[in-house]
């Protein structure tokens, strides 16, 4: 095994090897849909720093050819329910639970493909995913499995593979640690603190008091009918039902993690790594993460477990939005939106009734729900000077989020024998967390599904937070030449974990926050919104209704943020929302509109 844990579990603690389906078995099951390239190319051949030279992506032309057709047509003469700008798993999700009860929708996205962020591509053999690669909520169980649950709202059901561990930990050395700080996160709760507090002895009751709390959390969301908290008749519903649930839920509200991480932790080392456990995916450290999020984060990956979609994350989007199709809606691809329509002038009597695309096309609906960020949402496509006071106060308290830089690389499978894990984090010093180019996430998904890469290779996705400003004012040479500078820095780095990696890499394709804002639509690339300031918890991250009637926002930059299944959970919000205010939920409109007012009482004092 090249990948080494450094400290290998008493043999009777060691969780068996996962069950890696055969290549052939895979293939069947993989699907090879319409593609296109998210990724800039760099030409023919690169030349590495260390002398190899190694095929790049050479042309932009999408692999395997297009065996589907592309919709890229919908009626315009019709008013839609709902209009949805963007087809990433925020839109896709909302859009999947409305057409499921009878709503009238279609679905408007720029790319060739579904999936947003959660998309794959695909090049000389290998898929590879755009972004996300690690999948919470595919469990069976509970209430918190929205991805499988999302799935099943329009018919369909994916086979997974169950990742063994959430993420191996490859962190500084000090002097207690001199080979770094190396811990795996197993699937089995109870495995991962007795290797946490193998590293931390003196720490035994803390570790367990900090994720015991989580437990709380996630125990009170698992028997939740999960919808929007922005609708009193269901709130009060589920406060009948489950009432400690709720209240438990209700005292986390305003909490972040690294506050009850100090309640049961002294150990400055063990608080710093509270900390990365946070910022894998908070892009944030503990103390301005939201305490309900980390709930559901160090839960489900031992409750549901982490688990990887055969075929490629991309599936997830192709099969809901073959599924919102089967439903009645309509996905339509190269459909760029321009603006968002808004009728009348006065703040509070404004009402989205529709959007233009770029080619003219104006699709009209009661309903507009947009699944771009609040920025490209407000900013571009209704106008900087019409923002609305709530989305003022939002661009107070969050800034954007860096962007990534990423590396897709084909390598040959010896390097990578024995491997077992598929997800690694790499941070030489812990100074340099929160920086740029500081964590090395790398994925492998080939170790669980074998099929994404010819036989006898792997793939190894590695990427790094980084702001497009870095990025900005280069020639076209220049930012070739960055790319591939910045490639070979990581790569010699990645050697530290995976010996031989560069000798044997065979395919290499880079992005750049650029990329990801070519191609996701995302101002500056951003990964989603961060807090500028000390959040109080979940209270201040804005829910699905805006200030503009009729339009609606999803994704990471509303409740709960960023991940796939917190995209997803906005997703169900904001549909049950939507469903209500078009009449085909019941509630209760008096208490509606006193709630509503209650609720941005509260959000904006907080
Ligand atoms: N960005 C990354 O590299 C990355 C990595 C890991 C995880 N993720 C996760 O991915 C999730 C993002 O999900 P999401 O649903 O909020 O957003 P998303 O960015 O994945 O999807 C938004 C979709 O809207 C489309 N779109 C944007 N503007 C449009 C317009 N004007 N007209 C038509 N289409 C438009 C985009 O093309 C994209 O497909 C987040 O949870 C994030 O944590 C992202
Ligand atoms: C009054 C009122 C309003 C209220 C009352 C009380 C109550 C009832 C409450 C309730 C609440 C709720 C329901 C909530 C919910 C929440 C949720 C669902 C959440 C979720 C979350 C999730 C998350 C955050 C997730 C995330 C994830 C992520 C981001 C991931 C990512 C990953 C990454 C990036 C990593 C990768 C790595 C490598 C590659 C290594």
């Amino acid at each position: 095994m090249l990948l080494k844990r450094s400290i290998v579990l008493p043999a009777s603690k060691a969780p068996a090897a996962p069950s890696v389906l055969p290549h052939s078995l895979l293939s069947a099951c993989t699907n090879v849909g319409f593609t296109s390239p998210p990724c800039q190319t760099v030409g023919e051949v690169l030349q590495l720093s260390h002398g190899r030279s190694i095929r790049a992506a050479a042309t932009n032309t999408p692999y395997p050819p297009p065996s589907r057709v592309i919709p890229t047509e919908a009626p315009t003469d019709v008013e839609y329910d709902a209009v949805v700008v963007g087809g990433g798993m925020g839109g896709l999700a909302t859009a999947a639970r409305l057409v499921a009860k009878g709503a009238k929708v279609v679905v408007l996205e720029k790319y060739l493909l579904p999936g947003g962020s959660a998309a794959h591509f695909k090049r000389e053999g290998f898929t590879f995913d755009v972004g996300s690669s690690m999948m919470f909520g595919m469990g069976h169980k509970g209430t918190t499995n929205l991805i499988t649950k999302c799935l099943e709202t329009v018919g369909r059901k994916m086979t997974s593979v169950p990742d063994p561990t959430q993420v191996v930990y490859h962190l500084p050395k000090s002097d207690r640690f001199p080979k770094g700080l190396n811990v795996a996160v197993w699937r089995k709760y109870e495995e991962f603190l007795e290797e946490l507090s193998q590293r931390f002895p003196a720490e035994r009751e803390g570790i367990k008091g900090f994720y015991d709390e989580c437990w709380k959390i996630f125990n009170s969301l698992n028997v939740l009918d999960l919808k929007s908290l922005e609708e009193p008749r269901y709130l009060l519903g589920e406060f009948a039902k489950q009432p400690v649930a709720c209240l438990t839920l209700a005292s986390f509200l305003a909490t972040n993690s690294g506050d009850v991480a100090r309640k049961y932790i002294k150990d400055p080392e063990l608080l710093r790594f509270i900390d990365i456990e946070c910022f894998i995916w908070s892009t944030v450290p503990a103390d301005l993460t939201p305490m309900i999020n980390a709930g559901m984060v160090f839960c489900d990956r031992h409750f549901g477990g982490i688990n990887y979609p055969v075929g490629g994350v991309g599936r997830i989007g192709e099969e809901l939005a073959e599924g919102i199709v089967e439903y009645g809606g309509h996905v339509v691809y190269k459909a760029n939106v321009k603006e968002i329509l808004v009728e009348g002038s006065a703040e509070g009597d404004r009402r989205a009734v529709g959007v233009r695309l770029a080619d003219g096309r104006v699709f009209r609906g009661k309903t507009v729900i947009s699944n771009a960020t609040r920025w490209d949402t407000f900013e571009n496509m209704i106008g900087a000077d019409k923002l609305p006071e709530s989305e003022k106060l939002f661009r107070k308290r969050f800034k954007k989020s860096p962007s990534f830089f990423s590396l897709h690389m084909g390598v040959k499978a010896e390097v990578l024998q024995g491997e077992a894990d598929c997800h690694h984090i790499l941070l030489e010093d812990w100074a340099k967390m929160e920086s740029a180019r500081g964590v090395i996430f790398v994925s492998i998904p080939t170790v669980l599904d074998p099929s994404l890469a010819p036989p006898g290779y792997h793939i190894v996705h590695a990427f790094t937070p980084d702001w497009i400003d870095n990025w900005k004012d280069l020639s076209p040479t220049e930012y070739e030449a960055a790319k591939e500078q910045l490639a070979d820095q990581i790569c010699e780095r990645l050697e530290a974990i995976i010996p031989g990696l560069r000798a044997a890499t065979t395919f290499r394709e880079v992005g750049t926050p650029r990329t990801h804002r070519r191609y996701l639509n995302r101002e500056d690339g951003t990964y989603g919104p961060i807090p500028s300031r000390r959040p109080l918890g979940m209270l201040s991250m804005p829910f699905n209704t805006t200030d503009i009637k009729g339009l609606y926002c999803v994704g990471d930059s509303s409740f709960p943020g960023q991940g796939v299944n917190a995209v997803v959970f906005s997703g169900f919000g904001c549909a049950h929302r939507v469903l209500t205010d078009l009449g085909l939920e019941p509630s209760w409109p008096v208490l509606d509109s006193a709630f509503g007012k209650l609720l941005s009482t509260v959000r904006n004092a907080s």
